[in-house]
């Protein structure tokens, strides 16, 4: 279970975060959604421990997590940040398997998860942005971390790839932890995350299942869109428009 208590975080001209309290429980998917500048990627940060200035306390599985040594952090986090590029030109099969060391056929069977055994041999600099995205999202899994935070980590993938990245993002969820995504396409996130937390210039404005959140009033505060709702039996779309101000 995730537990933070008043989190706050200063910014340059006012709060990146202020006041952040939440519970999440274990073996959840729960999408992290709000406009750009919302606070998000602050959050995530946060929670990984990676923001030096923070105030609060969070607590994972009942361990005050930011006072935890970060080899201890290590052993129960994947942490992929929104922008990352590898600093070494390595193999993608070296990349995956950096943190993890497992043998051959652990690692094939991961790089088969990911679709990414045709790409083993290949370096960092011969892949695509999607392919490289897929070998750093299969970097952050592939210890089975109890906490997994990825920060929009579909956004430069297929249709057919952000599909199926979700699905081991939620079988993740379903097997190994907490599992929290940072995501802008609402109508993935509303099909395969079991919570949405709604964020907006730093506050947390909703938590709750996806359509508690994603509702008329929210989408025009957070978003200043209005939204017609496409729900088929296996799938949902929605086709957004701006709203229509008074002086417009
Ligand atoms: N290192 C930083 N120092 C100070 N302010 C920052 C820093 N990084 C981000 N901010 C500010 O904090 C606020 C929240 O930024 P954050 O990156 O968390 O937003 P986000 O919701 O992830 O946005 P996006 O969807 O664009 O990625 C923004 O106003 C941003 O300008």
């Amino acid at each position: 279970m995730l537990e933070i208590h008043n989190l706050s975080l200063v910014g340059i001209t006012r709060p990146r975060l202020q006041g952040i309290e939440l519970t999440l429980s274990q073996h959840q998917l729960v999408g992290v959604i709000g406009a750009n500048g919302a606070g998000k990627s602050s959050l995530l940060r946060c929670i990984a421990a990676v923001e030096p200035r923070l105030e609060g306390e969070i607590r994972f599985n009942s361990r005050d997590w930011l006072s935890l040594s970060h080899r201890r952090r290590q052993q129960s986090l994947g942490y992929l940040p929104q922008t990352e590029t590898p600093e070494w030109d390595i193999r993608i099969d070296e990349l995956v398997n950096l943190t993890a060391q497992h043998s051959r056929e652990q690692l094939d069977a991961h790089l088969r998860n990911y679709e990414l055994l045709a790409l083993r041999d290949r370096r960092v600099s011969q892949v695509s942005g999607g392919e490289r995205q897929r070998a750093l999202l299969a970097r952050a899994t592939i210890t089975q971390p109890e906490l997994l935070i990825c920060d929009e980590p579909v956004s430069g993938l297929d249709v057919a790839h952000q599909l199926t990245m979700m699905q081991q993002l939620k079988t993740h969820a379903q097997g190994r932890g907490l599992v929290l995504v940072a995501i802008h396409d609402l109508a993935l996130a509303a099909r395969f995350c079991d919570q949405l937390l709604l964020m907006h210039d730093g506050q947390l404005v909703a938590l709750g299942e996806p359509f508690e959140v994603l509702t008329e009033a929210n989408l025009a505060h957070c978003f200043g869109v209005r939204a017609e709702w496409v729900c088929k039996t296996n799938g949902v779309g929605w086709i957004p428009t701006p709203l229509v101000t008074e002086t417009d």
